[in-house]
C-alpha cells in the first residue's frame, strides 16, 4: 500500500529530518505513529499522502514510486487516501452537510444523499447537517472531518492527532469510528503522543506501534 525504503527527507533543501526510514503500511492493518512533539508525524503523514516528496530513498504508494506520479497520477493517489489533518479546516459559511461532501464535488462525483445521510449518522452528526462548522464543539468538528476524510470511500485513512484537543470520553468515541474503519477493511494510521489512548485502542484492535526515535521509524516494543 504504502512502502518506503531507506527514505530520508529534509524541509527546502535543508537538512534531514527524518532519515533511513523503511516502512511497509499493510493492508487492513492499524497502525499508530507516536514520538515527541517535532519529531516529524506530521511530516510522515505528508510523505504518505505525497503532500511531500522524499529527499532520499525509494517510495511506493499503491505501486507507484511517488516521484514518478503526474499532477493527475498524485490527485487519483489522493482520492485513493483520506486525512484528518491536525487543524479540521471547513468552510465557516458552508454548512456541515455540504463541508463533508466537500471532496464529491472536487473530484466530480454527484453526491448520493442517502449515503451522505448515513454518513453523518455514523459519526452522529445526523442532528447537526445543517448547523455551521464554528457552531460545533471540538469532538464534533474532529467526527465531521473525519465524515469527509471518508466520503470518497478510500482504502487508507491518515489522522494526525485527531484527539488533541479533545476529552477521553470524545477521544474513545473518536477511536472506535476509526476502529470500526479499520473492521470495515480500511489501513489506518494514526499519529498521536498519547501513549494512553494507543494502549486502550489496543484493547479493540490489533495494531501495529511505530515511532519516530533519533530522526528514524522504529517498531515500539509490546508493551505499548
Ligand atoms: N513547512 C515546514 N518547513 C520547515 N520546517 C518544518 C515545516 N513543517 C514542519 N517543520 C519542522 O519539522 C519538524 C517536525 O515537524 P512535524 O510537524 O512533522 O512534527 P510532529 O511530530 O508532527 O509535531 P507535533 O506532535 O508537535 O504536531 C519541526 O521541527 C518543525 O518545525
Amino acid at each position: 500500500m504504502i512502502e518506503m525504503r531507506d527514505v530520508g527527507f529534509g524541509y527546502h533543501g535543508g537538512p534531514e529530518l527524518l532519515s533511513n526510514m523503511t516502512l511497509t503500511l499493510q493492508p487492513g492493518m492499524f497502525h499508530f505513529l507516536t514520538g515527541p512533539s517535532g519529531s516529524g508525524k506530521t511530516t510522515l503523514l505528508r510523505l504518505c499522502y505525497a503532500d511531500l516528496l522524499p529527499t532520499q530513498g525509494q517510495m511506493s504508494a499503491f505501486g507507484n514510486d511517488v516521484r514518478q506520479l503526474s499532477r493527475d497520477g498524485i490527485a487519483d493517489l489522493r482520492r485513493s487516501i483520506g486525512v484528518v489533518h491536525q487543524d479540521t479546516q471547513f468552510l465557516d459559511h458552508l454548512p456541515v452537510a455540504e463541508n463533508v461532501a466537500l471532496p464529491l464535488s472536487v473530484a466530480g462525483q454527484a453526491v448520493d444523499m442517502t449515503a451522505l445521510r448515513d454518513l453523518l449518522g455514523w459519526v452522529g452528526l445526523s442532528q447537526h447537517a445543517r448547523a455551521m462548522p464554528p457552531s460545533l464543539s471540538g469532538g464534533e468538528r474532529q467526527r465531521a472531518a473525519l465524515a469527509r476524510a471518508v466520503v470518497l470511500s478510500p482504502d487508507l485513512v491518515l489522522a494526525d492527532e485527531p484527539t488533541g484537543n479533545l476529552d477521553w470520553d470524545m477521544s474513545m468515541r473518536l477511536m472506535q469510528l476509526l476502529v470500526e474503519l479499520n473492521k470495515s477493511g480500511k489501513t489506518v494510521l494514526v499519529a498521536t503522543h498519547d501513549l494512553n489512548l494507543i494502549r486502550a485502542t489496543k484493547a479493540q484492535v490489533a495494531a501495529r506501534v511505530l515511532r519516530i526515535a533519533n530522526g528514524t521509524l522504529q517498531l515500539a516494543g509490546a508493551d505499548l
